[in-house]
């Protein structure tokens, strides 16, 4: 319990209504979960406004109420509190609730297109081997130290992610690696939080069916080096396009990688195998295990935020020799039979591109890239024609199928995805809605020495039909093939 008035300390408050030196069971933010003694969070979203539910909220149990607008009719004995914004407020409200975990842990958030999950996953693995206790929040797991705890969202709600970070302070972390998704910057998820630093992978074409246009998704990313305080650190990518612009307004200091131009923290790849990238960083030679020229952009992000975290940089490129692939990004099988399969969650058309051409630059005269591919239902759909376009370009042959249809029929996602493929490639690719039976047909398909790529779902262990999550593991549905054609 905490009283109400401790929880508002720092939120921008418009009006009063009511009595705030009350005690307060939860802060909650949907109708639908509250109970005794809550205080209820109106927030307008994208498809209802919580507003609507003030009086529902209050039914069940709220005693106080934080909105934009005071509903018409008030309720008696209830507190309602007039903010600005009630998201931001839900941010500070969280954080407060907690304790301000963030003001004992040492927060690193990672934002940008491709490379969020790899990067936070990568330091959170090489912060463990330096001998610290670690929190990771991402799309793939959370973890609180070395306890998973499963992940909903890349970001989660603010009241989750201050929970989440104050058990991770309970558990004795010092360092905390999250993914920053434009999706939480917008909807103030991470507000609340003060952070030790940023991190920018790239940003390219995704989430238009959220931002609208791609300038308000740079737009969303930018916002999250703008709100860094200034003893914080901000490491962008000066190789990517809008990698300054990013940094243009931040108060924290600014450092760039890259691997074409001069910087802070330059990369040079030396020599890109299927076996891992052998680099050169600030001109000190490694290799790792990580396959990719990308990758070689993720390593560079991971070493300078562990030297701006003042880590040693010989111990820094030791643990970094040391680190594996992680889970369903380049995960890669070697058949008895010659075969080579990578499991990608390439979902983008520019990460697909990127592990196309990393397999063209890799690959030897006669072995043949077949690549299975789908796109998401109830999201970008601008994405699909390019991806398709991505796919028939960088290999032999390509097998459409489904990835999450969610609410769409996936039919007319194939559709969408067609009409992208240029007419010289039509006799590249077949369409197999069954991810199973598309996976089949590829693997068949492939002869000794081919490469067959299964990109868009990685980690997932669902397909995710009409609101039901089907069992579906890409990697579990390949083994289970290549037994089965004995390949
Ligand atoms: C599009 C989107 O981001 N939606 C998120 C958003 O919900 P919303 O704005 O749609 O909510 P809404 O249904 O309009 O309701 C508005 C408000 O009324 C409340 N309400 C609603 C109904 C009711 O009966 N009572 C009630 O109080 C809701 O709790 C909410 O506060 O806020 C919710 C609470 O935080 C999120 O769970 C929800 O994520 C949905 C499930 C989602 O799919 N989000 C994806 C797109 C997402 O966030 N992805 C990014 C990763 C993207 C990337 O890969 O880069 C992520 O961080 O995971
Ligand atoms: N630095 C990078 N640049 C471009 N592509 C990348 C980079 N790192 C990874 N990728 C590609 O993007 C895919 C997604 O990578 P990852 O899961 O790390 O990104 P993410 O930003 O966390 O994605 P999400 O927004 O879905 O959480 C990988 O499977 C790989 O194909
Ligand atoms: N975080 C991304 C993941 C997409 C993964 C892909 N398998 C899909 O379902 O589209 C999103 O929610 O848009
Ligand atoms: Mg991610």
């Amino acid at each position: 319990m905490k009283l109400l008035k401790d929880i508002l300390y720092g939120c921008r408050i418009v009006e009063v209504k009511g009595n705030t030196n009350i005690a307060i069971e939860q802060i909650n933010f949907d109708s639908r979960k509250v109970g005794k003694l809550h205080c209820f969070v109106a927030i307008a979203g994208t498809v209802s406004d919580g507003h609507h539910y003030i009086e529902s909220a209050i039914e069940k149990g709220a005693i106080a109420v934080v909105c934009e607008e005071f509903p018409d009719q008030l309720a008696e004995g209830i507190t309602y509190v007039k903010v600005q914004d009630s998201s931001r407020a839900l941010g500070n409200m969280a954080s407060n609730f907690f304790d301000n975990p963030s003001e004992d842990l040492r927060i690193v958030g990672v934002t940008g297109t491709n490379g969020k999950t790899t990067i936070a996953s990568l330091l959170y693995e090489l912060f463990l081997q330096l001998g610290y206790k670690v929190g990771l929040v991402s799309t793939v797991e959370n973890k609180i130290n070395r306890v998973v705890k499963p992940s909903t969202h890349t970001t989660p709600d603010a009241i989750s992610l201050q929970q989440l970070l104050s058990e991770m302070r309970e558990a004795g972390c010092r360092f905390v690696f999250m993914e920053v998704s434009s999706h939480a910057v917008d909807q103030n998820r991470v507000a609340g939080i003060t952070f030790t630093g940023g991190i920018f992978t790239n940003i390219s074409h995704d989430h238009l069916d959220y931002h609208k246009t791609f300038s308000n998704y740079i737009a969303a990313k930018k916002a999250f080096f703008d709100m860094l305080p200034a003893d914080a650190f901000a490491i962008s990518n000066l190789d990517d396009a809008n990698g300054t612009v990013m940094l243009q307004n931040t108060k924290a200091r600014k450092r760039y990688y890259a691997v074409k131009r001069p910087c802070d923290y330059k990369v040079k790849v030396i020599e890109n195998l299927l076996t891992g990238l052998q680099l050169e960083i600030n001109h000190q030679e490694i290799h790792c295990r990580l396959i990719g020229k990308f990758n070689a952009y993720n390593i560079a992000a991971i070493y300078a935020a562990a030297l701006e975290l003042g880590q040693d940089s010989l111990q820094v490129l030791t643990a970094i020799s040391l680190l594996g692939p992680v889970a369903g990004r380049f995960q890669y099988i070697k058949t008895p039979g010659g075969i080579t399969v990578i499991i990608d969650y390439a979902h983008t058309p520019d990460a697909l591109e990127n592990v196309l051409k990393t397999l063209n630059d890799t690959r030897t005269k006669t072995e043949k890239i077949i690549t299975v591919i789908g796109c998401g239902g109830d999201r970008d759909k601008t994405k699909r024609p390019e991806m398709a376009k991505v796919a028939t370009e960088l290999s032999d042959r390509v097998v459409f199928t489904s990835d999450n249809p969610r609410t769409e029929n996936p039919t007319a996602i194939l559709n969408d995805m067609k009409a992208g493929v240029e007419p010289q490639h039509f006799m590249k690719y077949t369409v197999i809605e069954d991810r199973a039976e598309a996976i089949k047909q590829a693997i068949q398909e492939a002869n000794k020495e081919d490469v067959v790529l299964v990109a868009g779902k990685g980690h997932e262990t669902y397909q995710e039909i009409n609101g039901v999550k089907h069992p579906f593991d890409d990697a579990e549905v390949v083994k289970q093939t290549l037994n089965l054609l004995k390949k």
